[in-house]
C-alpha cells in the first residue's frame, strides 16, 4: 500500500526575504499554513525527494542540469524540501545525490555571482548561507552519495553531511578550488574543511585549491568510503541503515553540541558576512577573474 503522510510547511519559510520563490516550480506549495503531501515521491522542479524502501529514509536528488550549479533557485528549493523532510517526522535520515551524470555539483552558480548587481549578489549569498545553516545543523542524518565532480561549492555541501561515500573513479575530483578562480573560501566553508580534515591539511588544501582525486580524498578524510561509481547510492543507504540503529535523541544533541559553536560563528555576523562577500565579489579584479574562468569554461567544448 502507498505511504502517505501530511507535512506542514511553516508559514513563515514562505516569507523569508531571500526565498521570492518561483511558486511555478515548487507545485506542492501554498502560501497557506500546510498543505497535504505525498511521500511517496514529491520535491521540486530540481530537486527530487523520493521515500527509499527503508523506512524513515528520502533520497534527495539534484537536477540541474548540464552541471548541477548551485543556483538561486536550486539553493532555494533544496532548503525548502528539507524542511520539509524535517517537519515530516517519519523521515530520520536522507541521501543526498545527483541526477547530473558525472557531476555532484559544480558549486555556486557563477552567473550568479558574475556580472550582476550587488542586490542581487547579497540575495544570492544569504541563500548559500541558509543551504548551509539548514544542512549542517539538520537535525536528520545526512549521507551525501558523491556520484561526480564535486568542487567548491559542491564540496561544501558534501561536507555539510555527516558521511560521505564516493565513487571511485579518477576522472572525478573534490575539494575547495576557489583560490584557482581568484577567489576566497569564506570562514565558514573554511571551518567546515577544518572541521573535516584538521588545520594543517585544510591551510594546504586551500592554499592550493586541491581538488582531491577519490584516493587522496579518502587519504586525507575528506571522504570517508569509495565504491564503484554504480554502488554509490546503496552504500550511501546502508550507511544510513547502520547510522539509524542509534536513539535519534543522543545523535542529535551530540550532532548539535560538535556544530553548533561553528554555525554560531556565521549566525553572530551574518549581515557582516553578506557585506563583506558583496564588496568583494563586486571588485573589477574579481569580477575579471570570475570572467576570465567562466569563458576558459565555455571555450573547453570548442
Ligand atoms: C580580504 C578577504 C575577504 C574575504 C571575503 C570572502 C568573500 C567570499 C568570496 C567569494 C566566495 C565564493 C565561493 C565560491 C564557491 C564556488 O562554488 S565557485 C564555483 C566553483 N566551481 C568550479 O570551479 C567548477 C567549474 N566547473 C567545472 O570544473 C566543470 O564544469 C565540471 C563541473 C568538472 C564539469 O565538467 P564538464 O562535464 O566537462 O562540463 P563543462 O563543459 O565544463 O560545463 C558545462 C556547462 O556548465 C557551465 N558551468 C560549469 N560549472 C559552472 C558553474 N559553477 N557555474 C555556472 N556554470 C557552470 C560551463 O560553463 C558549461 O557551460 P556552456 O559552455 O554554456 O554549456
Amino acid at each position: 500500500m502507498a505511504l502517505t503522510a501530511v507535512v506542514r510547511i511553516p508559514t513563515r519559510a514562505l516569507l523569508r526575504p531571500w526565498a521570492r520563490l518561483r511558486d511555478s516550480a515548487l507545485g506542492w506549495m501554498e502560501p497557506v499554513g500546510g498543505v497535504e503531501v505525498s511521500t511517496q515521491r514529491f520535491g521540486s522542479q530540481r530537486v527530487l525527494v523520493e521515500p527509499a524502501s527503508a523506512a524513515g529514509v528520502a533520497v534527495m536528488t539534484f537536477k540541474n542540469p548540464p552541471v548541477n550549479s548551485l543556483s538561486l533557485e536550486l539553493l532555494t528549493e533544496l532548503v525548502i524540501n528539507l524542511e520539509k523532510l524535517e517537519n515530516d517526522k517519519t523521515f530520520r535520515g536522507v541521501v543526498l545525490t545527483s541526477d547530473c551524470p558525472g557531476i555532484f555539483s559544480a558549486g555556486l552558480d557563477l552567473t550568479e555571482i558574475c556580472g550582476r548587481n550587488p542586490a542581487h549578489y547579497a540575495e544570492y549569498w544569504k541563500a548559500v548561507q541558509e543551504m548551509w545553516l539548514r544542512l549542517y545543523l539538520s537535525n536528520l542524518m545526512l549521507v551525501a552519495a558523491i556520484n561526480g565532480a564535486c568542487p567548491a561549492g559542491g564540496c561544501l555541501m558534501s561536507l555539510t553531511c555527516d558521511y560521505r561515500v564516493m565513487a571511485d573513479n579518477p576522472k572525478y575530483a573534490i575539494g575547495l578550488n576557489e583560490t584557482l578562480l581568484g577567489i576566497v573560501a569564506p570562514f565558514w566553508f573554511k571551518d567546515t574543511l577544518v572541521n573535516t580534515i584538521g588545520h594543517r591539511a585544510s591551510e594546504r588544501a586551500l592554499q592550493l585549491g586541491l581538488l582531491f582525486p577519490p584516493t587522496e580524498a579518502l587519504q586525507v578524510g575528506m571522504v570517508d568510503r569509495l565504491v564503484p561509481e554504480d554502488q554509490v547510492q546503496s552504500t550511501a543507504l546502508s550507511v544510513l541503515a547502520q547510522w539509524m540503529a542509534i536513539p535519534d535523541h543522543a545523535r542529535q544533541l551530540t550532532k548539535n553540541m560538535m556544530r553548533k559553536p561553528t554555525a554560531d560563528g556565521l549566525l553572530k555576523k551574518r549581515d557582516e558576512d553578506i557585506q563583506n562577500f558583496v564588496s568583494f565579489i563586486s571588485r573589477d579584479s574579481i569580477q575579471k577573474s570570475l570572467q576570465m574562468y567562466l569563458a576558459k569554461l565555455r571555450q573547453k567544448k570548442g
